[in-house]
C-alpha cells in the first residue's frame, strides 16, 4: 500500500510527552499531521547503535516487525533517520508496560495469566509459521493495547530462520558467513521462555532466579523447578508449566497443544484480549 513507500521526515509529525526511555534513546508519543494517527516515536542515536554494534539487530528488528501482521504484536509502521538518529514508527500501546502492571499486581489471577499465555502462544504460532523466532520474551518487552490485550513488541533478537535443510547438500565452502552463522536453537526456545513468563505471571518472580547469575545458569541448565507453596496456583497451571520448562527442547509442549491444555482452556478469556 502507499504507506509502505512514504518517504517519512520528522516533520510529518506532532511529538508528543516522552513515554519512556528504551535502552538506545527515548520513545514518544507523536502524532502523523496529515492522518492525525497516533504513533510511538521510538528514537535511536546512531552513535550509540554504532558504539554498540547493533545496526543490523536494528534493521534485522524493522525487517521482521514491519512484515508481522498479528492483533498481539506490535505494528511497526515504518522508519526514517536524519544526520544522528534513527526514527522507528511504532502502533502506540495505550496502556503501556506489562511489566509495571505485574509490578503493580505483584502476580496476576490464573484467569488474567493464562488470558496472557493463550493470546502470546497464538502470536508465536503466528510467528514460527514465518520462520520468526522471538528469542527475547519477558514482561518487558510486553505492552498492553487499548483492550487490555498483550502486544509483543522489541523484535531486536528476533531471527528469520532459513528453513534449511537438516543437511546443506553440497559442500559448506561457498556459505558466506551469515549462511553459516547457524541459528544454533529453534522455535521451542519461545516456549521455554513462555514457559518462564507463565510462572512469573502466577508468582511474581521467574522460577530460576538467585542472587548471583552463575547460580541461576545453574538452576536453568538443572531445570531446578520449584513451586512454592505461596500463592496458591492449580496443579494443571504447574503442570502445563512443567511441561514447557523441558531441557530436551523437542520433549517441549508444542503451542498448539498449549492451546488445548486444561488450564488454558478452562481458564483463558475466548476473546484472547
Ligand atoms: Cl513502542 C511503544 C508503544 N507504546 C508504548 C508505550 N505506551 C505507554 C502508554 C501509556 C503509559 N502510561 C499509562 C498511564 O500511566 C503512566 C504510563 C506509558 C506507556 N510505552 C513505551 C515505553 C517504552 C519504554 C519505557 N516506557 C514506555 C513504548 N511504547
Amino acid at each position: 500500500p502507499a504507506v509502505e513507500k512514504q518517504r517519512w521526515v520528522l516533520n510529518d509529525f506532532d511529538i508528543g510527552k516522552p513515554l519512556g526511555r528504551g535502552k538506545f534513546g527515548h520513545v514518544y508519543l507523536a502524532r502523523e499531521k496529515r492522518s492525525n494517527h497516533i504513533v510511538a516515536l521510538k528514537v535511536l542515536f546512531k552513535s550509540q547503535l554504532k558504539q554498540s554494534q547493533v545496526e543490523h539487530q536494528i534493521r534485522r528488528e524493522v525487517e521482521i516487525q514491519s512484515h508481522l501482521r498479528h492483533p498481539n504484536i506490535l505494528r511497526l509502521y515504518g522508519y526514517f533517520y536524519d544526520q544522528k538518529r534513527v526514527y522507528l514508527i511504532l502502533e502506540y500501546a495505550p496502556k503501556g508496560e506489562l511489566y509495571k502492571e505485574l509490578q503493580k499486581c505483584k502476580y496476576f489471577s490464573e484467569k488474567r495469566a493464562a488470558t496472557y499465555i493463550a493470546s502470546m502462544a497464538r502470536a508465536l504460532i503466528y510467528c514460527h509459521g514465518k520462520h520468526v523466532i522471538h528469542r527475547d520474551i519477558k514482561p518487558e518487552n510486553l505492552l498492553i493495547g487499548a483492550q487490555g490485550e498483550l502486544k509483543i513488541a522489541d523484535f531486536g533478537w528476533a531471527v528469520h530462520t532459513f528453513n534449511r535443510r537438516k543437511t546443506m547438500c553440497g559442500t559448506l565452502d561457498y556459505l558466506p558467513p551469515e549462511m553459516v552463522e547457524s541459528v544454533e536453537h529453534d522455535a521451542s526456545v519461545d516456549i521455554w521462555s513462555l514457559g518462564i513468563l507463565c510462572y512469573e505471571f502466577l508468582y511474581g518472580f521467574p522460577p530460576f532466579e538467585a542472587k548471583e547469575h552463575s547460580d541461576t545458569y545453574r538452576r536453568i541448565v538443572l531445570v531446578d523447578l520449584k513451586f512454592p507453596p505461596k500463592p496458591i496456583v492449580s496443579s494443571a497451571a504447574k503442570d502445563l508449566i512443567s511441561k514447557m520448562l523441558v531441557k530436551d527442547s523437542s520433549e517441549r509442549l508444542p503451542l498448539h497443544k498449549l492451546l488445548e491444555h486444561t488450564w488454558i482452556v478452562q481458564n483463558a478469556d475466548p476473546s484472547g484480549l
